[in-house]
């Protein structure tokens, strides 16, 4: 380790992400091996101040374009020696208010340790001669003085590492210390990875005792928060939130731990509704949507009707030009998407969702009168969206019409957009495909964006895996019964692969489990335990790629990434068989992972910049281990796609995927593992979704017990509110009773909607009165546990 005194001439790069900076640095004194006046200095800085004087400490280093360096580990700001500096940096603008004759005051008064002195002991302000204003200026100027190498430092003794140090530092600068020795708990989920057990540790450093409101009300956010992120419930129930949150803490003081979620309802972070508990963030995303949802069917009058007759004879047209006739359920979904603001088509595969798409468009197009010039414009008045590249591309193809990601369309997260800067979208039609990807921060977006648009058509497959963001939108605003909706379920998709269709819907309906084990021309069954799966896996491979299949569409699913059959293990086997090391052949590693040119990798968060997305496939075409910035060149869809070292660890190597991650995709050939290791995981829709992502082929290995137990086991059971806030709003029940009703007049209906909108926003929320007064016992439950614990 070596230490140096330098003066910053100026910051040369600096990253709004992290604190990661370059400086330039004039050398005061000397620095050990290294002979010029100025040197470049990198690493993690907070506020540093150009023109400031730092002590740095760390090592020099060589880099490979730019000579020497100096990577700072640890740095300290180096106060002013003599009096003229002291005076002068007292009076810099760090201390607002603060002149030349109050800084001599002030050095006159505490002495040329003036700073350090205030810095250990604040309240020695109080005895300063200037004005209340000064002092103020003075403490803030002190608190804020640069100390982020002092709290990683401090941080690291409270068991924090790094990165989450830096990242709370980002958030509270020169206030870290003090924010998390006031409240620890406080901060849970403002940065990734702190969380309870990380404030659990600085709170028993700190001598925070283990039903102190500020722990229970840490606990209590952990396990709303742990929900929605782990299990993608938007609410809990509060027997269960006691529950879990009293196991947490280690307590078993419910009472405590109900007052604790009451007040975190008066601090506005969390709402109880009934005999559940929401985060508030959570609660009110469902709420919006709800409004928004609302606002669009109101627009109904603005919408165009079209007589019956005019459907048909453009239906008809429609079909003479796709060649193809449409059966009745597929004729009634395109007049539903084009006499309703908003309407539902659900199904399965090969049902004909993307060909009723092409029909309603052709159909609208005629009825509409739009001109082809502007329908196959770059703005058309047609849009076309999914949450996939990949689906939108099929959209685009099969319609000819431009079709985005739902991110592109909106303008999400590309330049400096953000949630409130979005697209308008206007147009005679919106329809989005793949509708079960849409998790609900995403759909508030859109449907908030939306402005004026006739008619917009949902369309997904409700089965399939909810999306891997909380909710399940897709699947309630078809419970909640409020829009027309057609559920196909005629499989249209004739020839060779359809025999793996009608098991996807064997699978889907629970019928003929004994199909599952069927050998047939397009799939099969290979029973193996778990420790044989990768060989087996191996040798499927093999013989695939020997049979003449390209490599590329040759692809395994997994339901976990670890294990010996999980998805990172038959990365290491099928990269060796498709893609094995060559001599001299450049790679990168991140996370104990290889990548080699011609490697197939998977994007793993979305990144609308680089407009790729969660669960897309790409190829590596170049490898650059001299340039971080530009470590690799990779084919995303055949648009050719730039990484730095730190994209790298939003991808991994894709012969092998999850099944979540398969979402939106097929392959020609899929094999699929399955095994009792992947017990929690086994649902129905788990199982239908990865066969449903074979277009072909489909090989299914593993254990048959895992795939009865999948086949036997319901999935899309997340615990939403979304269904219940849109029959509210949209008075679908009273509906009913509406059409029964019809003598009531407009304005007590008025009423009745006004009544229900305040129901939504206000009775739902229960008091702590009302807690305690009987509806909601903070006991229920527990007095199993009690009982437990005193037979023990
Ligand atoms: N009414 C019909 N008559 C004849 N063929 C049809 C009809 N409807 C759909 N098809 C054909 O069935 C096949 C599947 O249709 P389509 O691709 O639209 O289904 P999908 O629901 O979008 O399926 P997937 O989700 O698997 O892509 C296509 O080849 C399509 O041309």
């Amino acid at each position: 380790m070596t230490e140096f005194t330098g003066k910053i001439n100026r910051i040369v790069f600096e990253n709004d992400q992290d604190l990661y900076k370059i400086l330039d640095v004039a050398i005061i004194g000397k620095l050990e091996k290294y002979d010029r006046e100025e040197i470049k200095v990198t690493g993690s800085f907070g506020d540093v101040q150009v023109g400031a004087t730092y002590t740095f400490s760390g090592r020099l280093i060589v880099h490979n374009k730019f000579g020497l360096q100096f990577r700072c580990d640890n740095y300290k700001l180096a106060l002013p020696h003599e009096k003229g500096s002291l005076i002068n940096y007292l009076s810099s603008s760090k201390f607002p208010g603060i002149g030349k004759k109050a800084a001599d005051t002030i050095i006159s008064d505490l002495g040329m340790d003036a700073l350090t002195v205030l810095k250990e002991k604040p309240e020695k302000v109080r005895t300063l001669s200037i004005s209340k204003k000064q002092k103020e200026s003075l403490l803030n100027g002190v608190s804020t003085m640069d100390s982020y190498s002092e709290t990683v430092l401090k941080l690291a003794q409270f068991g924090l590492n790094k990165k989450v140090a830096s990242r709370l530092y980002q958030l509270y600068h020169g206030e870290t210390l003090a924010k998390l020795e006031e409240d620890p708990y406080a901060s849970i989920a403002e940065v990734t990875g702190y969380a309870f057990k990380s404030a659990d540790r600085i709170g028993s450093k700190l001598g925070i005792s283990s039903n102190d409101p500020k722990r229970v009300n840490g606990a209590v956010f952990q396990i709303l928060l742990d929900e929605v992120a782990k299990e993608g419930n938007t609410y809990v129930k509060l027997e269960q939130l006691l529950q879990e949150a009293g196991k947490l803490l280690q307590i078993n003081e419910y009472d405590t731990i109900a007052t604790c979620v009451n007040n975190l309802q008066h601090q506005g972070k969390v709402v109880v509704m009934g005999e559940n508990a929401a985060l508030q963030e959570i609660y009110e995303t469902e709420t919006d949507i709800a409004n928004a949802m609302k606002n669009l069917v109101e627009k109904k009058q603005k919408s165009s009707s079209y007589g019956e007759k005019d459907l048909n004879l453009a239906i008809a047209n429609a079909e003479t030009k796709l060649k193809i006739h449409y059966d009745n359920t597929q004729k009634a979904a395109i007049k539903n998407a084009l006499t309703n603001p908003i309407s539902i088509l659900t199904g399965g595969p090969g049902t004909g969702k993307t060909t009723i798409i092409n029909g309603i468009l052709l159909a609208l197009k005629e009825l509409a009168e739009i001109p082809s010039s502007s329908l196959y414009s770059t703005d058309p008045p047609f849009l076309l969206a999914a949450p996939t590249g990949r689906a939108a591309k099929r959209m685009k193809e099969i319609t000819g019409i431009t079709a985005k990601t739902i991110h592109r369309l909106l303008g999400l997260g590309i330049g400096e957009n953000d949630a409130t800067d979005l697209n308008e979208l206007n147009g005679e039609i919106l329809i989005i495909d793949e509708m079960s990807m849409v998790d609900m921060f995403l759909f508030r977006q859109l449907v908030s964006s939306i402005n004026e648009t006739k008619h917009i058509v949902f369309v997904g497959d409700k089965d399939q895996l909810p999306s891997v963001g909380a909710g399940n939108v897709f699947a309630d605003l078809i419970k909640s019964q409020a829009f027309p909706t057609t559920v196909l379920k005629q499989i249209h998709r004739q020839g060779d692969d359809s025999s793996i269709i009608t098991l996807a819907h064997d699978i889907n309906e629970g019928k003929n489990p004994q199909e599952l084990f069927k050998k047939t021309k397009n799939y099969s069954f290979i029973s193996c335990p778990p420790h044989e799966v990768s060989h087996v896996v191996s040798q499927i491979v093999q013989r695939a790629l020997a049979k003449g299949f390209d490599p590329d569409d040759v692809q395994v699913l997994g339901a976990m990434y670890q294990g010996d059959g999980g998805v990172n293990n038959l990365n290491n086997v099928i990269q060796e068989i498709i893609n094995p090391s060559k001599k001299n052949s450049k790679t990168l590693e991140v996370h104990d992972e290889i990548f080699r040119i011609g490697d197939r990798i998977l994007q793993l968060q979305n990144n609308p910049e680089k407009d790729i997305y969660n669960g897309q496939i790409g190829k590596i075409l170049a490898i650059d281990n001299d340039n971080s910035q530009k470590c690799m060149v990779a084919d995303f869809d055949d648009r050719e796609i730039t990484f730095s070292k730190k994209d790298l660890f939003d991808l991994t190597r894709a012969y092998a995927i999850t099944i979540h991650k398969a979402q939106g995709s097929e392959f020609p050939l899929v094999i699929l593992s399955l095994t009792m290791q992947n017990y929690v995981m086994l649902k129905r829709n788990l199982l239908y979704t990865a066969v449903t992502r074979a277009e072909k082929n489909l090989v299914l290995i593993g254990d048959p017990r895992a795939y009865e137990m999948a086949f036997n086991t319901s999935g899309n059971d997340r615990q939403t509110g979304l269904t219940v806030k849109l029959q509210k709003i949209l008075n679908v029940q009273d509906k009913t009773v509406q059409e029964k009703d019809s003598g009531k007049n407009k304005n007590e209906q008025e009423e009745a909607n006004s009544d229900v909108l305040e129901d939504l926003t206000q009775d739902h929320i229960l008091t702590p009165e009302l807690i305690y007064s009987g509806r909601i016992d903070p006991m229920i439950g527990m007095q199993d546990i009690k009982l437990d614990a005193k037979t023990k």
